[in-house]
């Protein structure tokens, strides 16, 4: 045994007790064991009573105590069967001596026999006082609980050995009444209560019950109280005590009162979909508001008030994550963009009216319905015109399925200056600058007369009299207000396959006679970056979206609107006009005379100039007035007498424009399609005809020459006059810059003027002597005057143009313009850049951006200016030639602005001389050139400007 052991016989055999090794009957190794036959029972209860056994007991125990604790007992004793036992150290000895075997089990519960001696335990425990107490166990109905002896253990202090107690007592059942605050841990309603039931775990409380009728001895926690001893129940009371205030902890947490802290998903479906929020893109919570306190003053109030209106819109400015979409609805009908007309009669002519008038259907029939109104210009038209019966298409005119889309591009909806154009812009005088107020009244609502309106600038704040509310002039604002939600119907327009010409344009809405329909943008580049880009970028495709804009630059639209699409008509539904729009120029296209109805393909007169035949291109508008091929315009004045005829049908005004026409265009297709063919090689047939008319004109020039001839006198006065005639064709010629072949095309369709004037030149180079001069000088007078005009024909294009443009908007044609900037006068000459053959478009069908495709697409609108193309554009373009000297002219032209007005004299003077005296000389030849088969005009170059001529 061990030394610790002996002294602990000792002590024992001291205080009357006989240590006797516990065997496994006994009750303390039973107590050891978790085999109690502890249980103290009425009879071992009164035995206990005796008063002089429990000193003796209190002593044992005490000192038993204070031995193990003092000598540091080892936890487990070897027992004398060999077998440890665990030796706790709220093990306490009762027994003093051998405990006789035990008969077999009967079936009932072992009683503690009274010959042995019994201790009052409670007695002991100091809970006699309360043993009433423990009857309330055997009360019927009264709930046990039990709790988890390891929640207890780890909760309490476990490395007491009064914790081990209380972990054990758990572990055998504690009645409710003692173990109060243990149950408790199951609920948290009966959190309160806990504290109530600190004391409970007193002695007081602790209840002793009978395990008699169980059948199972128990070991009950009164049994192990008592076993402890004061020091013990002390410690188990501290113990429960902390355990009470871990539970109490325990129990404000959310999770053990069941709250649910985490934050609500909901999840979001829309149209049916389940919509995956991302939480990080959730909208930040709305933080708290800042409560303005009440016993503050109102400035303080007033301060906290800005505060949160501040975080408010700081809020409502972040930036949206993810930004509902927004359905939108057609706010029209069937008659989407028409206006019901207040005067139905307006625009017509007399004639028209007076057809109208006999109409039943046109009876007054009282107040005209707004809500739902006629039909009205289609149904106008119809009654007017007639036509073949089909069905409405304004109803319902979707695009066919399998609809093809242009291949991708980059779209701009805003003009953009693009390397030096921008610089170059600022420098030039802005039309802004020279605009001033409209001088226009409310009731006028800046209509037909205003200034603003005939110089076509766009009022605004800045220049209009009138105020945004009652103006009219404000296109491009009002384009803007409408486009602006986005939509088919706001955008109204769309891009759509055409059979024949490529992509083309068609309206998804009606539009009024002038109304605005969309905006013509790009890249605005100079010259010098357009012919860079014709040479590097775009020198693999065989269509540009180049158009002269103003100020000798470029708009780029490869980069830009859906304006590109629209393609040529000769007889077009709409015009594209530049305005002046906040002093900056735009181009926009608008609907011509007449209104556009739904589904309608928008069209505009390209007045194409493609420079040499290699570059003409089949017009496919199948107009009935159609020019054959894409070219210029035939004549002004049938443009003119269209425009003032726009009710007019097709077939009529194409007749009356014929008439105007002199007979070198007077059939329309052929006569233009001639001058583009006459340097052709390959096209015989072309070349032949543009001969004949060549020869007529010639002809005719020669007959009035003749006339002239015979009233001619004076060779000197001829001189004069061929002097002031030839510096007037200068002049005029460096206003039009044009030059090599695209003069030569340009002269050769501008009619017989430039004819006269070039034949009165040849003519007067065989003439001999005064007559002959004077004649061709009078001649030459004539002519120039009528190439002047024709050479402007630009200036003149503009004014009707401009007209044209002020009646699209409903208002009267507007005869004169006043031009107050030199690029105000732009000639609406579409340039074509292509080197594809007529028809290409047609074979490829392809998109145009695309490089395989050998339709010449390029189009360019061409102001008085012409763009000026250095070397390497001329040399993959032989059209560009012409564009070469027109440069040099230019540039000739501003280095003599430089040297000033008396340089600029002298030079003139010079010039003169030296034209007057190839014009002598040519007078002086002595046999009159007779009519040429073939007349070039030669551009002239920068040291002869002028027109020459030569014959063949
Ligand atoms: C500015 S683009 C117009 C859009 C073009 N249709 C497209 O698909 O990109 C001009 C080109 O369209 C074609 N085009 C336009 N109008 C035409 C017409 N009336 N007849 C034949 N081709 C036309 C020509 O090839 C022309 O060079």
């Amino acid at each position: 045994m061990a030394p610790a052991m002996a002294d602990l016989s000792a002590l024992l055999s001291e205080s009357s007790f006989s240590s006797t090794p516990t065997d496994a009957s006994s009750s303390n190794a039973a107590s050891l064991s978790s085999t109690p036959p502890t249980t103290v029972s009425p009879d071992s209860m009164s035995l206990a009573s005796e008063p002089d056994m429990p000193k003796l007991e209190t002593i044992a125990a005490s000192s038993i105590e204070a031995a193990i604790s003092s000598l540091a007992l080892p936890e487990t004793e070897q027992h004398e069967s060999g077998q440890q036992t665990p030796l706790g150290r709220d093990a306490i000895i009762v027994a003093d001596r051998p405990l006789p075997a035990e008969p077999p089990s009967t079936g009932r519960p072992r009683r503690s026999r009274s010959s042995l001696p019994v201790y009052n335990l409670a007695k002991l425990a100091g809970t006699s006082h309360k043993r009433q107490r423990a009857d309330q166990d055997s009360l019927p109905g009264k709930r046990r609980r039990t709790m988890s002896g390891d929640a207890l253990a780890n909760n309490g202090n476990t490395n007491t050995k009064d914790a081990v107690g209380a972990s054990r007592t758990s572990r055998v059942g504690v009645a409710p009444s003692d173990t109060e605050s243990t149950a408790n841990v199951s609920t948290p309603k009966s959190a309160p209560s806990s504290k109530r039931s600190a004391p409970s775990t007193s002695p007081a409380h602790i209840t002793r019950r009978a395990t008699r009728l169980s059948g199972t001895p128990v070991e009950t926690l009164a049994t192990k109280l008592s076993a402890l001893g004061k020091r013990g129940k002390k410690t188990l009371d501290k113990g429960l005590g902390r355990l009470s205030r871990e539970l109490k902890r325990l129990q404000d947490t959310d999770e053990f009162a069941h709250i649910d802290t985490r934050p609500v998903r909901y999840t979001v479906w829309s149209n049916g979909k389940y919509v995956d929020v991302d939480p990080a893109q959730e909208p930040p919570q709305e933080p708290p508001r800042k409560k303005v306190k009440t016993d503050r003053d109102a400035a303080d109030a007033v301060d906290a008030a800005d505060k949160v209106a501040a975080a408010e819109k700081q809020e409502s400015d972040a930036p949206a994550t993810k930004t509902r979409r927004v359905k939108k609805w057609l706010d029209k009908g069937l008659y989407a963009g028409q206006e019901a007309p207040i005067d139905v009669l307006k625009g017509l002519t007399a004639q028209e009216r007076k057809k109208l008038a006999s109409l039943p259907e046109l009876m007054p029939s009282g107040k005209p319905n707004r809500a739902l109104p006629m039909p009205m210009y289609n149904g106008l038209r119809i009654l007017i015109n007639g036509r073949d019966f089909k069905l409405p298409f304004d109803v319902c005119n979707p695009l066919p399925p399998g609809q093809p889309k242009p291949a991708a591009y980059r779209t701009m909806t805003k003009n953009r200056f693009v390397g030096d154009a921008g610089a170059y812009w600022k420098k030039t005088p802005h039309f802004g600058d020279f605009a001033s107020k409209c001088v226009c009244k409310p009731e006028d609502g800046c209509g037909e007369d205003c200034q603003n309106r005939i110089m076509l600038y766009e009022c605004d704040e800045t220049n209009c009299n009138v105020g945004k509310e009652y103006c009219t002039n404000r296109a491009f604002q009002d384009l803007q207000e409408r486009t602006k939600k986005g939509g088919r119907y706001r955008v109204g327009v769309e891009v759509f396959k055409t059979a024949d010409r490529g992509y083309g344009v068609r309206s998804n809405r009606c539009f009024e006679a002038g109304q605005i329909i969309m905006e013509y943008t790009g890249e605005i580049i100079t010259e010098e970056e357009c012919e860079r880009r014709m040479n590097e970028v775009y020198k693999d495709n065989e269509c540009y979206y180049l158009m002269s804009f103003d100020q000798n630059m470029i708009i780029d639209a490869t980069t830009g609107s859906i304006a590109r699409f629209v393609n040529h008509s000769c007889s077009p539904n709409c015009r594209m006009i530049k305005w002046i729009v906040s002093g900056q120029p735009r181009m926009a296209l608008f609907a011509g005379d007449r209104p556009i109805m739904t589904g309608e393909e928008l069209t505009y007169d390209y007045n194409f100039d493609p420079f040499s035949a290699k570059n003409v291109q089949k017009c496919l508008c199948g107009s009935p007035n159609c020019r054959g091929v894409l070219g210029p315009k035939p004549k002004e004045v049938k443009a003119a007498k269209q425009q003032q005829q726009p009710q007019q049908p097709a077939k009529d005004a194409e007749k009356k424009s014929v008439k105007g026409v002199k007979s070198s265009v007077k059939a329309g297709k052929r006569k233009l399609k001639d001058p583009f063919a006459f340097d052709s090689e390959d096209d015989d047939e072309a070349e032949a005809s543009t001969r004949a008319i060549k020869k007529r004109k010639i002809d005719k020039a020669s007959t009035s020459l003749k006339k002239a001839l015979s009233a001619t006198k004076s060779v000197k006065g001829a001189k004069k006059a061929a002097k002031g005639a030839i510096s007037k064709i200068k002049r005029t010629v460096s206003t039009v810059s044009m030059g090599g072949k695209k003069t030569k095309t340009a002269l050769t369709i501008t009619k017989g003027a430039k004819v006269k004037a070039k034949v009165a030149l040849t003519t007067s180079k065989g003439m001999k002597g005064k007559v002959k001069a004077k004649a061709s000088t009078k001649v030459i007078k004539r002519a120039t005057t009528t190439f002047t005009t024709s050479a402007t024909l630009s200036g003149k294009s503009t004014s009707d143009r401009k007209a044209g443009a002020v009646k699209t908007d409903g208002r009267k044609p507007i005869p004169k313009l006043a031009t107050g900037s030199p690029s105000r006068s732009p000639s609406l000459t579409i340039v074509a850049a292509g080197i594809g053959s007529a028809g290409t478009a047609e074979k490829a069908g392809g998109h145009p951006s695309t490089p395989n495709r050998t339709g010449p697409m390029s189009a360019e609108l061409e102001t008085t200016t012409t763009t000026a193309v250095t070397k390497s554009a001329r040399k993959s373009t032989p059209s560009w030639k012409a564009r070469e000297n027109v440069a040099v002219i230019n540039k000739e032209r501003k280095k003599k602005e430089g040297k000033g007005k008396e340089s600029e004299k002298n030079e003139k003077r010079e010039k003169d001389k030296e034209n007057v005296s190839a014009a002598t000389s040519a007078a002086s030849t002595p046999k009159p050139a007779k009519t040429t088969t073939k007349i070039r005009v030669i551009t002239t170059t920068a040291g002869k400007r002028g027109l020459g001529v030569a014959d063949r």
